[in-house]
């Protein structure tokens, strides 16, 4: 079947012919076969240099031979026993090794499942309620995350889910990131009832947005004031930036957080780990429950030792300067051609806004033209590169983009913008 083919069937059997809600755009969305390092291809054999890297996790490139080994060699011995494996137990060390607050942990299959478990323990270990998130922050698609949320909730118009009961968004307050007077606001009036604050400490789901002026050291301050935990979801930004979290780059430690899309090496995983006298709270020894026949699951472990092996002896400033370089090229591009845009580059990922002011938090970064972006994501697509289809999301670069890669993106971005040039 060719992609009109396969994508009309595909209406038949999903909403909207997707899992995601991300994935989804007009007329057909690209529906991708294979990948190898830095490139993937469609089902027509089209070849496109991917900047999305399934949104992230894809931080070697597609199909690394060692990762890929590693994977086949868990299959022809198994992939699940309902047990502890010596996989698990060798992922957490590595992780715990590298996470200075991260002392225990419990792995589950995505990061939408961390972040759940992470607030419901906030809320055992303190015995309250209410729960504080930033606007726009994306925490997977649980109740308790889609209050104001970013990602596909932006993209869609959807500030908030159908479904979700009004008992349980009163119990999320929003405050805005990077605006720490919003956040001491919500404390004043509700600083002994709040069990959490859940923030990505790089908000990555309403384009890539970087923490300013100590917003993240004066949230660690105001949350241990008011004996709250703090959570960072480095679901993103975990094994991004550098072979740590951020939190470990800008010496903040969080009581927990979440991790997910690259510890897993592009097989389902999340985690939620932190402070050992918060973790002895979960069951077994607590009375905070979580589970799951999955978690910790020998094929997604083996992926994430295999992954983590080999980024531990990789250069960081490749990746990180291949963004500069990139961000940088599109400043010139676009000054050249009298457009009103702001580049974020936050180490690896990088995006465009069509918008004149600087795009600093939520409010900010919805004030820019998505239309516009979506019609230089098509042009792109034209022109063979594959960015995130969406003004609200995040491009990544891999250890497996070249330099070839990069002139390449350049010129299509020339283009591209050219051609959307009002
Ligand atoms: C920061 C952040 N937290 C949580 C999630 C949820 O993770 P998952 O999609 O694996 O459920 C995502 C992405 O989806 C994310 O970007
Ligand atoms: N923005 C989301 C994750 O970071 C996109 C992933 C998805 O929902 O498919």
């Amino acid at each position: 079947m060719n992609s009109e083919e396969l994508f009309k069937e595909a209406q038949t059997l999903f909403p909207m012919g997707v899992n995601s809600p991300v994935r989804y755009y007009k007329p057909v969305p690209v529906i991708f076969k294979h990948g190898y390092g830095s490139k993937i291809y469609d089902v027509e054999n089209h070849e496109y240099i991917d900047y999305s890297l399934a949104f992230g996790p894809m931080i070697l490139g597609h199909a690394n031979k060692t990762v890929a080994e590693k994977i086949k060699n868990q299959v022809d011995s198994g992939i699940l026993f309902g047990s502890l494996t010596e996989n698990e137990v060798k992922l957490g060390e590595i992780i715990r090794n590298a996470v200075g607050s991260i002392k225990m942990m419990r792995f589950t299959n995505s990061g939408t499942e961390a972040t759940m478990h992470a607030i419901r323990l906030a809320r055992g270990f303190t015995g309250r309620k209410l729960i504080v998130k930033m606007e726009g922050g994306y925490h997977g698609a649980h109740d308790y995350a889609l209050i104001k949320s970013g990602s596909g909730n932006i993209t869609f118009g959807v500030p908030s889910s159908a479904g979700v009961p009004e008992e349980v968004s009163k119990t999320v307050l929003v405050g805005q990131y990077n605006d720490i007077e919003s956040i001491e606001t919500l404390f004043k009036q509700y600083g002994n009832d709040i069990a959490c604050v859940i923030t990505e400490p790089v908000l990555g789901n309403i384009g890539v947005v970087s923490p300013k002026n100590d917003f993240l050291k004066s949230l660690r301050e105001i949350t241990e004031k008011y004996s709250s935990l703090l959570i960072f979801d480095e679901v993103i930004t975990g094994f991004r930036f550098a072979f740590k979290g951020y939190q470990d780059i800008i010496g903040i430690k969080p009581d927990l957080t979440t991790m997910g899309k690259i510890i897993g090496g592009g097989a389902p995983i999340g985690l939620f780990g932190g402070r050992e006298d918060i973790m002895e709270k979960i069951s077994p020894s607590g009375d905070v429950y979580e589970a799951g026949t999955f978690s910790g699951n020998p094929l997604s472990t083996a992926a994430g030792i295999a992954t983590l092996e080999i980024l531990r002896n990789k250069d960081y400033n490749y990746i990180n300067n291949y963004a500069s370089m990139l961000g940088k090229a599109l400043e010139e591009i676009t000054s050249e051609l009298h457009m009103d845009v702001q580049i974020n580059v936050a180490y690896s990922m990088l995006q465009m806004f069509f918008n004149k002011t600087p795009v600093v938090d939520y409010r900010t970064a919805i004030s820019s033209d998505a239309n516009k972006f979506r019609r230089l994501f098509m042009e792109l697509l034209k022109l063979g590169i594959y960015v995130p289809p969406s003004q609200f999301e995040t491009q990544f670069i891999s250890f497996a983009h070249t330099d070839s890669d990069l002139n390449k993106t350049v010129d299509a971005y020339t283009k591209a913008l050219e051609s959307i040039r009002d």
